[in-house]
């Protein structure tokens, strides 16, 4: 689905990804990992378009991001759900409003039942009304995965989902990464909490992948 091809990307004065080669395969779930500052955002941005490599290649559903048109690219990204770290919402729309922004975005219909059933299974049934200040840390990020898949994606990248989380919490966000899996999506996290990869490994056969020093390794067993 994504794949790295000897890539590289820094800013000026500091090299984040030094020749990097991956392949995220169609419903692979990986983690990435790594110190703060190592460039698990950067490289995010990478496979979802927004970067480009300095050098080397990135190509998704089999094509190179270097000959992608405008159009192709935005094609590109609309098969790819991300959750940010701070899940931006627009603060005067309604959180059933907010997921729906990318398809109004898209010039896409919006089928209400179809939002209803989405809303629902992120557990924020009846909180359809609410602003985005009157949700919790937890509705927010279960509104942010909402809006992320609302598009039905092939791939979602998600930015330290469960930062602000408490583990009750964190861990009905992380099934719903994995049932989403299950369905045939590819999901990568990235993320510093170790317990939750642990037991992400428990539920479903990830592959974790640290970010160090420009490379990207997968990470031991131990994980
Ligand atoms: N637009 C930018 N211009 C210059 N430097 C940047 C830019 N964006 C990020 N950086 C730097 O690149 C490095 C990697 O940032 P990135 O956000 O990818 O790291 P991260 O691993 O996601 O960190 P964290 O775990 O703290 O979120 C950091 O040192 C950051 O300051």
């Amino acid at each position: 689905m994504i794949e790295l091809h000897d890539a590289s990307y820094g800013y000026p004065g500091r090299t984040l990804l030094a020749g990097v080669s991956l392949t995220l395969s169609r419903a692979s779930f990986h983690f990435l990992t790594g110190p703060s500052g190592a460039g698990k955002t950067t490289f995010l941005k990478l496979c979802y378009g927004e970067l480009r490599p300095n050098a080397g290649r990135l190509s998704a559903f089999g094509a190179d991001l270097a000959q992608l048109s405008r159009d192709d690219l935005a094609g590109m990204r609309r098969r790819i759900g991300v959750v940010h770290q701070d899940c931006e919402f627009l603060d005067h729309l309604t959180l059933a409003e907010n997921v729906a922004l990318p398809l109004i975005v898209a010039g896409r219909p919006i089928v209400e039942s179809d939002l209803a059933d989405l809303l629902a299974w992120v557990g924020l049934r009846g909180r359809e009304g609410a602003l985005p200040s009157e949700l919790s840390g937890g509705e927010r990020q279960r509104g942010a995965l909402a809006r992320a898949i609302i598009g039905a994606p092939d791939v979602i990248l998600a930015d330290e989902p469960t930062g602000n989380l408490d583990w009750e919490m964190s861990m009905r966000l992380l099934s719903l990464l994995v049932e989403l899996n299950r369905m045939g999506k590819t999901v990568l996290i990235a993320t510093h909490d170790l317990n939750l990869i642990r037991t992400a490994k428990t539920q479903v056969a990830a592959r974790v992948l640290r970010i160090k020093d420009g490379q990207v390794q997968t990470a031991g067993a131990d994980l």
